[in-house]
């Protein structure tokens, strides 16, 4: 590695369980999920700048390039906080569909503290980032450790558990974007049926995927599939092609299915493409990522 330049794996994640308990009084909500990270990754690459500045550019369409992009602000949260004079150039290649309930800005976030920790030699734990974290987003602290987790609070509370039984994940992301806060604002916390996350805590403790798949659920589901249609049809197109379990990831609109078997996983790929044009097949992470640099 050159000191003056690092490049960081930022992968996606899924809501195995996504529970909301009630709404606070600061506006978010008292969330409980159980979340893991997903083999689609964008790549953060960070060049240190002896100037005073913080620049970005991306290869994807839709993510913002300036003070929006939440890779930028935790770049300027770093050098706020700890008063950096040196600067950076950031440079995301995007492959995390944008506003598609994967945290895709939420990992690009995790990836720069990670990686400007280093080029700027700040010498701070994952424990510490993932604090900072919280003040860029509520997925923030989950992404700096990525691996497998329980998130409560508004979700940068994070319990670290065993990773799922290993399988296959199909993503598919039907051409609309999500807005996560008009989601939760549209919530009925009083009328929802709330998934059993120590039953799916204990399906993967114990490494049974016929658990984990009998145990998916999301409450999140109740807004967006009503005012999505498009979103229900993937979801029983997936069970009628045969997944072994099915959900939506975060607020949506990505829908995940789960498959023990590589000849199924393809099958359902191929019967899914003509039907949604953004289908991903890839696999669970699962483990914490030790190694995150590219
Ligand atoms: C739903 C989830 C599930 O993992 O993911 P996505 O679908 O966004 O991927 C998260 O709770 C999203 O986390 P994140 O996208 O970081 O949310 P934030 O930027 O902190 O908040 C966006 C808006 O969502 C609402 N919000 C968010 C988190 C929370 N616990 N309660 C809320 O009410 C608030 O209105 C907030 O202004
Ligand atoms: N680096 C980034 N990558 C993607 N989206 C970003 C980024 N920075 C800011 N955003 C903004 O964050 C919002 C949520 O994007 P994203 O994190 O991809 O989705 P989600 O919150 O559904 O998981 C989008 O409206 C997007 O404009």
């Amino acid at each position: 590695m050159n000191d003056n330049k690092i490049s960081i794996k930022a992968p996606a994640k899924i809501n195995l369980s996504l529970d909301v308990l009630g709404k606070r009084e600061d506006g978010y909500h008292e969330v409980k999920m159980i979340m893991t990270t997903v083999d689609l990754s964008d790549r953060v690459e960070l060049t240190l700048l002896e100037e005073d500045r913080i620049t970005i550019e991306s290869t994807g369409g839709f993510v913002p390039l300036d003070q929006r992009n939440l890779a930028y602000q935790a770049a300027l949260l770093l050098k706020k906080t700890f008063g950096v004079k040196k600067g950076v150039g950031i440079h995301i290649a995007k492959n995390i569909p944008v506003a598609a309930g994967l945290a895709g800005g939420s990992s690009d976030a995790a990836a720069a503290l990670k990686g400007l920790n280093e080029i700027w030699k700040l010498g701070l734990s994952l424990d510490e980032l993932a604090v900072l974290g919280a003040k860029i987003g509520s997925d923030v602290s989950f992404c700096v450790y990525g691996g497998t987790a329980i998130a409560s609070g508004r979700g940068e509370h994070i319990q670290h558990i065993k990773a799922p039984p290993p399988c296959w994940v199909l993503l598919a992301k039907p051409p609309i974007g999500v807005s996560t806060a008009e989601v939760y604002r549209r919530l009925d916390t009083k009328t929802i049926d709330h998934p059993d996350i120590d039953a799916m805590v204990h399906a993967i403790e114990t490494n049974n995927y016929e658990g984990v798949c009998g145990q998916l659920g999301n409450v999140l589901e109740t807004v967006t599939l009503p005012l999505y249609p498009e979103v229900k049809q993937i979801k029983d197109q997936m069970h009628r092609l045969g997944a072994d379990g099915v959900l939506m990831s975060g607020s949506g609109p990505t829908v995940f299915g789960l498959f023990q078997h590589e000849s199924r996983v393809n099958r359902v790929y191929n019967g899914l493409r003509g039907f949604c044009h953004e289908v991903y097949a890839v696999r669970l992470l699962g483990e914490g990522q030790e190694d995150f640099k590219y």
